[in-house]
Formats: structure tokens, sequence, C-alpha cells
């Protein structure tokens, strides 16, 4: 049967009313079906490296070839069918598990039994770190320095620790453009791993489900990791045409051996928490179960030590190296400004983001 213009027109007031967010993959289908439907075989010049959602819409739209206009406005109103049913007959009420758990504040600062905690809190997006991000956990490292407690701990909320640099973070060009924005980031990322290279206290990382990138790479820094045994460590720099940072590309060979961190850092090898054990960068693994309660009665006991012992003798392990440290981190983050203006690293971007692009 024929699909009538009044039936394609009928689907696409139908869009607008639907219960439940399609998702993008779909709005995507919808998108380049309609254009497909209406303007025929798309003949428009393909947006810019750089304008990663209207090259990922002209992608979908290109990629239906000499579709006819016909067949498009079929396929428009089946989909569209399709999703009507499935949301015809929600559930009366979604379960409290499957719910999303509400997001606040990215970022929840606490201090309490002389433990001062850092917690990422933007479980939904696995707590990838934003621009904003980086810039508070500065701040509430440099409060935690001077505060009253004895420990300073970083975590994550939900079942991910983090998820590494959010890689969102890279559309949002000001004035100056890629280059402004890589310049930037050079800045911010050297501030931010100066920050970890400083810290004057005993600093934890409570890592209670998996890491990726950044948040990997900086356990390098931390005096003692603690992880529960979901955790896993994943630094997939080259699939993102990046290069390594957070001084991993120095405090990895050392703590692991070179071959063993090439491994990682080159080939993006991602360890299990026993497996990180192993090899150094993780202190001990907790089963899951009990991993909250055993870290936390551990670090409230530690919490009682003179505050003063531990400064001093943190400074002394540290002192001898972070001159080095601190030229290490200048020279990742210059390394790395220069890999984010790469064909290489914008492909692997638009990559991850055209699978979420919104429409
Ligand atoms: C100052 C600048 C410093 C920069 C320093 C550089 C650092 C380098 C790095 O950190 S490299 C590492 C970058 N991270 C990644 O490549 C991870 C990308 N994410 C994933 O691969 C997956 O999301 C996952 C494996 C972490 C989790 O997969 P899962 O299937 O369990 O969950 P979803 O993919 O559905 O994720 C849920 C939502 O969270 C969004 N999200 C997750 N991670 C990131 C991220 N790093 N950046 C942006 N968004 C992220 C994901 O897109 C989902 O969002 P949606 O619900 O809106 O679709």
């Amino acid at each position: 049967m024929r699909t009538s213009q009044k039936d394609f027109n009928d689907a696409v007031s139908q869009v607008k009313l639907l219960k439940e967010d399609p998702g993008n993959e779909v709005k995507l289908k919808l998108y380049a079906l309609y254009k497909q439907a209406t303007e025929g075989p798309c003949n428009v010049p393909k947006p810019g490296m750089l304008d990663f959602i209207n090259k990922t819409k002209w992608d979908a739209w290109n990629a239906l070839g000499s579709l006819s206009k016909e067949a498009a406005r079929q396929k428009y109103v089946d989909l569209v069918s399709s999703l009507s049913t499935s949301s015809k007959s929600p559930s009366p009420e979604t379960p409290a598990a499957d719910r999303k758990p509400p997001e606040g504040n990215s970022l929840v600062v606490t201090s309490e039994d002389g433990i001062t905690t850092i917690r990422l809190n933007r479980p939904t997006k696995k707590n990838a770190l934003t621009t904003q991000m980086y810039h508070d956990i500065i701040a509430a490292l440099q409060a935690a320095s001077k505060d009253e407690s004895t420990i300073t701990v970083l975590t994550g909320s939900g079942d991910y620790y983090c998820s590494g640099n959010d890689l969102t973070n890279f559309t949002h060009l000001s004035a100056g453009g890629l280059e402004e924005m890589a310049r930037s980031g050079e800045v911010l990322l050297r501030d931010f791993v100066d920050c970890l290279i400083d810290f004057p206290k005993p600093l934890v990382a409570v890592v209670n489900g998996p890491a990726v990138g950044i948040s990997v790479t900086i356990l390098g820094l931390f005096d003692v990791v603690y992880a529960t045994d979901r955790a896993t460590f994943h630094t997939p720099f080259s699939h993102l045409g990046q290069s390594p940072e957070g001084c991993s590309s120095y405090t990895f060979p050392k703590i692991m051996g070179s071959s063993k961190a090439a491994e990682m850092l080159l080939f993006g090898k991602k360890l299990t928490a026993q497996e990180a054990c192993a090899r150094g960068l993780v202190t001990e693994v907790f089963p899951d179960g009990t991993f909250q309660k055993e870290v936390w009665a551990r670090l409230k006991a530690y919490s009682k030590l003179p505050p003063n012992a531990l400064r001093i003798s943190k400074q002394i392990i540290r002192k001898q190296e972070k001159e080095k440290l601190h030229a290490v981190n200048a020279e990742e983050s210059s390394v790395l400004r220069e890999r984010w203006l790469s064909d290489e690293c914008m492909n692997a971007i638009a990559s991850f983001l055209s699978r979420k692009a919104k429409l």
C-alpha cells in the first residue's frame, strides 16, 4: 500500500507527541528519512569536521543514497508507527531500580571524621569530567590542603569511579576556535595535575567502579589506591588519537615496569582490579559487597594518626620527585595540546559523539 502525503504529515505530527524520548539513534534515522522524503537525496555540502552534530546528521542523510522520496516517506511512517506502538502502554510506574538517580552538583565535597571527601557526582554520565569539574576539583584540593582534615579522598557516585575526560568538552568552542580550546585545555590540565603533585596531605583514591582515561593516569600521584573488585582500569589514549597525561608516562613505567606500562598506555589494555594491584597501581582490592564498609573503617582509623607527621613524611617521600613530575606534566600537557588538534583525535571524538548527537 502506498503511503499518502497525509499519512506522512500525520507521522510528522505524531513524532512531536511521543511520550518517551526515542533516543539519539532513532532521532537520527527520523531526521535522515524526513530530509530524504521532503528534499530527496542529500546534495548539500558536507559540514566541517568540527561541526560534529551537523556532520552526523549529514552523514545519516547522505547514507540513504538515492532512496526515492516515496520509499523514504514509507520508511518514516513505518518507523513512527513502531515507536507509537511501543510507547502506547507504558508501565504505570518505573521500578525504582530503573530510575536514573537525580543529578545535582557534579562535585560534592564533605568533611567528617578527619577526612575530606571529594566525590565525583555525575553518575548518569559515569562521572565524566567536565571543564567545570576540573576547576572545582582544583578548588576543592586547595581548600582541603588548608582545612582541619588529615586525609583527602577522591571517589565517585554510582556504579563508575570516573569515565575520564568528558568528550563533549571538545564541542564547547569559543570564538578562538579549536586552537583556543586546545590552548586553554593545556593550561587547565597542567594546573589540575600540578595541584595533585603538590598536594601536601595523604591523598587516597577510593575507586568504587570502573576508571577510564585521566582518572586512571593520575592514580600514580595518589598515596594510596583502594579499589572494589568490580573496578577496571583503562587508558584508551591511542584509540582516541591522544597521548598519556597525569604524569603517567613517568609514573606508570616506574610503578609497573616499562613493558607493562606500554601495554596500558600504548595499546589501551584494560586491567582488572586484581591485575592493577599486581602491577602496583592499586594498593588493595576489596570485595564489592564490603568495599565501602571496609575502606571507610580503615580510613577513619588512619585519620586519627598525627596530621603533622603524615604531612612531613609525605613531603619527604614526594620531595625527591617533585621537580621531575612538574616537568613531565608540562611536557605531557603540551604534547596533548598538539594531539587535540590532530585529525586522529578529531575523528575519534566525532565518532564517539556521532553515537549521541542531539537532534
Ligand atoms: C582539561 C582537559 C583535560 C583532558 C585530559 C584528557 C584526558 C583523556 C581521557 O580521559 S581519555 C578517556 C575519555 N573517556 C572515554 O573515552 C570514555 C567514553 N565513554 C565510554 O566509552 C562509555 O560511555 C563507558 C565505557 C564509560 C560506559 O559505557 P556504558 O555502555 O556502560 O554507558 P554509556 O556509554 O551509555 O554511558 C552513559 C552516559 O554517559 C555518557 N558518557 C560516558 N562517558 C563519557 C565521557 N567520557 N564523555 C562524555 N560522555 C560520557 C555517555 O555518552 C552516556 O550518555 P547518554 O546517556 O547521554 O547517551
